[in-house]
């Protein structure tokens, strides 16, 4: 049988993005001892988490399009891929204090209808590591 909007449990709707980016970094704090000192590089896997209740989605049933995510892949591409992360940002590089830093320019830089939605951002460096920075969003 097919479920009806009105049979259909209580629950919240997520959708998340990937986007990837190659870049180097090293991250120097560690001491010359730690094999991450060293310049290295990735390909790094972003992931961008958002999230609304039933009552809020968009037509046709959205919590956001994904098209709409597109100035996200364009600041990681113009800012990020094949870059030293070092030399691009004011911090070091790790993917913790990346995936911060991209949820800081997604709350800045994305209108208020899809910035609202944000929930996480998560970074990977690697095919067994990720980062996750989950906003804490206050509810009336
Ligand atoms: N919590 C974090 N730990 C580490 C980070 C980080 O960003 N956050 N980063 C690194 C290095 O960049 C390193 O290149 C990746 O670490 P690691 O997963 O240990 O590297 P490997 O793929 O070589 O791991 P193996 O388990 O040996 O395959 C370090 N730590």
């Amino acid at each position: 049988m097919t479920t009806t909007t009105e049979q259909a449990p209580d629950g919240t709707f997520t959708i998340s993005k990937r986007f990837t980016f190659d870049a180097a970094h090293q991250l120097t704090s560690l001491g010359p001892d730690h094999m991450c000192a060293r310049l290295h590089g990735h390909g790094y896997r972003v992931e961008a988490v958002l999230s609304c209740a039933e009552d809020e989605l968009v037509p046709p049933g959205f919590v956001v399009d994904f098209k709409d995510l597109e100035p996200l892949a364009r600041y990681i591409k113009d800012t990020l891929d094949h870059r030293n992360l070092n030399e691009v940002l004011g911090f070091e590089p790790t993917s913790e204090l990346l995936a911060r830093h991209l949820a800081h320019w997604f709350l800045t830089h994305f209108t208020p209808a899809v910035a609202d939605r944000l929930i996480q951002i998560r970074v990977s460096e690697t095919e067994k590591t990720w980062a996750t920075y989950t906003l804490n969003r206050r509810t009336a």
